[in-house]
Formats: structure tokens, C-alpha cells, sequence
């Protein structure tokens, strides 16, 4: 039966799994030989954690987490709140990418997804929002009872533990207050209280809390995953803490590739998922390890379709071109892919010192920052990215894209209801060039909005503002795929994002666009700004100033 660890994390697939050997089957039975576990959980980043650390409090069970990445408390870049982006296409992230996209002139998308313990959680922008009431409630419409807003709030509550702020009057009652997963607001620039006066000019009310039942709708700053040192809370810190990690009944695996999961046939024919298999490198011996009860996938929402396929469970015609023996025909397995498409960073030019900029463009003042976190926990670096959040309806009348003026944009309404919304707008206080690997000109400063994909839109190919806006769809038309490229799970799978192939979608984008320059065009922030006509040097990467809120559009 079980085989723990007295250790915090092991690497040594000897140490939890039984060497592959030639006879070992692809489908077989749970060999009586296998080091085995109770729990197999494959991936150890947002849900792994919680699982991993929920499941091994049965003193009776015995729990294996897999992660192929690293341990998480040894990276720097995790723990400082403005620092994420530095872990993008490092060691710490699987560097995804989507295959060419028609729509956006051929171009791929990169895809960060954290490749570390906490996964995903260990390296993203750190913002806590719940969705819209609205979208959980869909959810059971659609048969998933006991998923509705109300029950999960309780939850939500149990998982968050919120430190309320002096600065920030939400009602902490309405937040958990024991939980694991710490939450607090955190530090914002001067800007960022323009960017709201600007809302609220625009018709876009402004709410001090994303996360209850009165929903979304609004424009408010955001509450993070931090702790009381200005520390990213993760699902690693959250809930693998060093208390968590002493329990001998689980055992927790870095370095280690899932390389697919293996099924046997129950008497009744229905596979049944009975280990899987492991190893360190492509090229390197692998390893089995069984699971006595389940195999919980837990990779993500790329790689746990690709692990599927790969172990014969998913659309039966594209298996057997890889010679994938078929477990299941199952044609739902990586299709209907939907990301929340956003036009890429929008950047529009701010006047020199009210941004955070010079704390990113001039080495003095970052390594200063980072000093001071490092001693205070104090400073910029302790500070959110993304600040402000603006979540809107395109069918809002109120918002000036739907007035008499703008021309008409069809969009479809794919919202779960008429609190939901369907364009959430981000704006960061500083430029944000090539997902922030780009270190913006010194002298320079903007804001800038969250907007992946820019380059169709207006035609340019980089649109950074020293004020960091985008816009981001939040239910788009547009399905996408992930199929394999290779029978092998280290090759990364085609992902086909199959962005902007419906027209409203491509409205959608164009009025969350327009209502970005509407805002950077209101008094409230129009005097912070230093916007220049289209007439400046082409290769800049702001935005112009004569881009028209009315008709800005793709050419
Ligand atoms: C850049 C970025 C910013 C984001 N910002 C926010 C935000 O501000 N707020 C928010 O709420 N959400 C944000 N998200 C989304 C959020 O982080 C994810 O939705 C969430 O982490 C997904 O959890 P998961 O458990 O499904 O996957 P992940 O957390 O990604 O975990 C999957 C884990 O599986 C491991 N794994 C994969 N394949 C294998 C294998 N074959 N063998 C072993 N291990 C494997 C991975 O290394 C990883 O640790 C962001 C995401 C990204 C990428």
C-alpha cells in the first residue's frame, strides 16, 4: 500500500515509483508490484495544492502530487507583488504558444502557465475578483447543482483569509477571515485614483468591492493574493505551508514529468485510471506509480486535455494518427477551447512622474525598490500591476460607444445574465512593452491597458501607453482547439485559440478599445496624460492622440 516521505519534496522517481520495464503494460491491471498511493494527483499548481493538502488530512489516505516544476519559495520574482512578469518565458514557465492566427495577420500568441509548485498561482498578476454571481448560477442551470453563487461564497469565504486596509473601507465582513489564502489591498500609484475619477466620468460607477453578491459591474481597485508581509499568496503558500508539508501521509514531487495516465477495463469494460507514468527527461528511463483509489489531473487547462490524449482518451480519429491505442472516444477532449481574448497592452503616453515607470525604466531607481522591499516590504514592488478594474456591459447604453455618434457595433449577448459583464478593462500604472520583457526608454512614462491583441486593431503593430490599459472579452464567440503535435508529452500541444473568427467578437473588441480612449480623453485624466497626434515618428509605441473614440477601428 502507501509509501510515504518524512521529506518536504522528493525528485528521485526511485524514491516514489517503480521503474518501467518492458512488460509493463500501457492498459493494464494495478500491478501488485508498483510503489503506490491512495491519491496520484498529476500537477501540482492551483487546484493540486488545494486538493493535495485538503485530502491528506485523513490521516488514512496516502497523497502523491507530481509537479514537473520547481519549488516555489526559492523564487524571488514569485514573492515580489510587481515583479511577476520576470518570470515570464524563464524556467518557471512552460512557454506556451498558439499556433499562427488567421485573424491577427498569422501571428502566434504567447501563453505564460506557471511551471512551479503553486503552478499558475505562483506566477500570475495576483488579483482576487470572484466572477459575477450571474456566471455561477448559470452554471447550475446548466446541471452543475450545488455550484450557484451562495454555496460557493461559503466557500470562497473558508479559502480566503482578508486583512483589512487602512485605506480601503470595503466591508471586511463580507470576506473570510481564518482561511488559508490571504487577501489585502495593496498600494496603488497617484494615477490610478485619476483612472477612477475617469470611470465615473465616462458612466462606469465605481464599487468598492468586486468580490460579493451586489456582482461586478463597476470600476474599483483590486483586492490581491497577499499576505501581511507584501508576499504573494499562492496555492503553494496557501495551503502546502511547512505544517501542511510535514505530514507523513503526503508526498510532494518536483521535477517530475507526467508522461501519460494508465488504465486498466473494470469488469464492466469502462476504463478505470490506475497510475501513471513518469520521468525526469525526454530521453530518460521512466517510471510507474499506481493509485489505489484515483488519479487526479490537475495540470491545467492545456496540459491536462494533452495528458489525455496522449493515454487514448479523447477524439479517436486524431489519437490514431499518432498510433495512440483509444481507452475512450470521447470528441469533446480539447475542443471548445475559450480564452478571454484582449488586444494586448494599450499604452498610452503619461506625463513624466505621475507613473511608476522610472521604477521599471531606470535601473537606480528599480534595484532601490527592490531594496526597500527586500528590507521593508515597503515601496512600489509591493504594489499590484494591475490596479484598476473596470468590468462593463457592451450593451450598456450608458457607455458612449452605444450612442447616437459612434457608429453601430453588433455584438451577441453571451452573458449569463444582465449583471454579468462581457469587457473587463485593466490599467496598470507604468508602460508594459512585449508582456513587460521589454524595459520601456528612459524619460518615458504612460499607462497601460490590458489589450493583447493590438496589432489588428487601428493597425499597429505595438501600442504601448506609460499608462498600462487593456481591454480583455470575457465570454467570446470565438471557440478554439488543442490537439497533439506528437504522441509525446514533451512536446508542447497545437493550440489554436481561434481568436477574433466571429464578427462580434471583433465589435466587442473595437468598443472596448473605444471606451479606453474614451477614458484617457476625460478631464479627470486628460491632464495627467501627454497624448501626440498620429503625426509623430511611426514606431512609437503609444497611442495617438487623434484615434478617434467614435471610430477608432480594425483597417
Ligand atoms: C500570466 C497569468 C496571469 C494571471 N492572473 C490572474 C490573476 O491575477 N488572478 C486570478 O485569479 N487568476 C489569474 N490567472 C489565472 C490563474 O492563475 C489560473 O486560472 C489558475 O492558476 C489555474 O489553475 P490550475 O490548477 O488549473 O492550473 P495551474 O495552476 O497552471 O497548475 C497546473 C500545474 O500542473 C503542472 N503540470 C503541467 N503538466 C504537467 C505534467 N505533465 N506533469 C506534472 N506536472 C504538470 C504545471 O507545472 C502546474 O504547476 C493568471 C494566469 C496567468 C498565466
Amino acid at each position: 500500500m502507501g509509501n510515504s516521505s518524512s521529506k518536504p519534496f522528493v525528485s528521485d522517481p526511485t524514491t516514489f515509483a517503480t521503474p518501467k520495464t518492458t512488460s509493463t503494460p500501457h492498459a493494464g491491471d494495478l500491478e501488485p508490484n508498483w510503489k503506490s498511493y491512495d491519491y496520484v494527483i498529476v500537477g501540482g499548481g492551483t487546484a493540486g495544492c488545494v486538493l493535495a493538502s485538503r485530502l491528506s488530512e485523513n490521516p488514512d489516505v496516502t497523497v502523491l502530487v507530481i509537479e514537473a516544476g520547481a519549488r516555489n519559495d526559492d523564487v524571488l520574482f514569485s514573492r515580489i507583488p510587481l515583479a511577476f512578469s520576470r518570470m515570464f518565458r524563464g524556467p518557471y514557465d512552460w512557454q506556451y504558444k498558439t499556433t499562427p492566427q488567421k485573424s491577427l495577420q498569422g501571428r502566434s500568441v504567447y501563453w505564460p502557465r506557471g511551471k512551479l509548485l503553486g503552478g499558475s498561482s505562483s506566477i500570475n498578476a495576483m488579483v482576487y475578483h470572484h466572477c459575477a454571481p450571474e456566471d455561477f448560477d448559470d452554471w447550475v442551470r446548466q446541471g452543475a447543482l450545488g455550484w450557484g453563487y451562495e454555496t460557493m461564497r461559503k466557500y470562497f469565504n473558508k479559502a480566503e483569509r482578508y486583512i483589512p486596509h487602512s485605506r480601503h473601507d470595503l466591508d471586511a465582513s463580507l470576506h473570510g477571515t481564518s482561511g488559508p489564502w490571504i487577501t489585502s489591498h495593496l498600494p496603488c500609484a497617484p494615477i490610478s485614483d485619476k483612472i477612477l475619477e475617469a470611470c465615473d466620468e465616462v458612466g462606469i460607477s465605481q464599487i468598492k468591492d468586486f468580490n460579493t453578491s451586489e456582482g461586478t459591474l463597476g470600476a474599483s481597485k483590486f483586492v490581491a493574493f497577499v499576505d501581511e508581509k507584501h508576499e504573494r499568496s499562492s496555492a503553494a503558500t496557501a495551503y502546502l505551508d511547512k505544517e501542511v508539508l510535514k505530514r507523513p501521509n503526503l508526498t510532494v514531487v518536483l521535477s517530475v514529468v507526467t508522461e501519460k495516465v494508465l488504465f486498466s477495463s473494470d469488469a464492466d469494460g469502462m476504463p478505470r485510471a490506475v497510475g501513471v507514468q513518469v520521468s525526469t527527461s525526454k530521453s530518460g528511463p521512466s517510471f510507474v506509480v499506481g493509485a489505489n483509489k484515483e488519479v487526479i489531473l490537475c495540470a491545467g487547462s492545456i496540459a491536462s486535455p494533452q495528458l489525455l490524449m496522449i493515454s487514448g482518451v479523447g477524439p479517436a480519429g486524431h489519437l490514431s494518427k499518432f498510433d495512440i491505442p483509444i481507452v475512450c472516444d470521447l470528441p469533446a477532449v480539447g475542443q471548445n477551447l475559450m480564452d478571454h481574448f484582449s488586444a494586448g497592452s494599450m499604452a498610452i503616453r503619461a506625463k513624466p512622474g505621475v507613473t511608476w515607470d522610472e521604477y521599471r525604466s531606470n535601473p537606480i531607481r528599480a534595484v532601490l525598490a527592490l531594496i526597500q522591499w527586500l528590507i521593508f516590504r515597503t515601496g512600489p514592488m509591493c504594489s499590484l500591476g494591475s490596479q484598476i478594474g473596470m468590468f462593463v456591459r457592451s450593451d450598456d447604453h450608458q457607455l458612449h460607444f452605444n450612442q447616437a455618434g459612434s457608429a453601430a457595433l453588433p455584438t451577441i449577448d453571451m452573458t449569463s445574465g444582465k449583471g454579468a459583464p462581457d469587457i473587463e478593462l485593466l490599467a496598470c500604472p507604468f508602460t508594459v512593452i512585449n508582456s513587460g520583457l521589454t524595459r520601456p526608454p528612459r524619460g518615458t512614462s504612460g499607462i497601460t491597458a490590458v489589450s493583447y491583441q493590438t496589432t489588428s486593431i487601428y493597425g499597429l503593430m505595438v501600442l504601448i501607453f506609460y499608462l498600462i490599459k487593456g481591454a480583455i472579452l470575457l465570454k467570446p464567440c470565438s471557440k478554439g482547439k488543442i490537439e497533439l503535435q506528437s504522441s509525446s508529452i514533451w512536446d508542447h500541444p497545437l493550440i489554436d485559440a481561434n481568436y477574433l473568427s466571429h464578427q462580434s467578437d471583433v465589435n466587442m473588441m473595437i468598443k472596448a478599445t473605444r471606451l479606453l480612449l474614451r477614458i484617457a480623453r476625460t478631464k479627470s485624466l486628460s491632464s495627467w496624460l501627454d497624448v501626440k497626434n498620429s503625426t509623430e515618428p511611426t514606431g512609437d509605441f503609444f497611442w495617438p492622440g487623434d484615434a478617434d473614440p467614435d471610430t477608432v477601428g480594425i483597417l
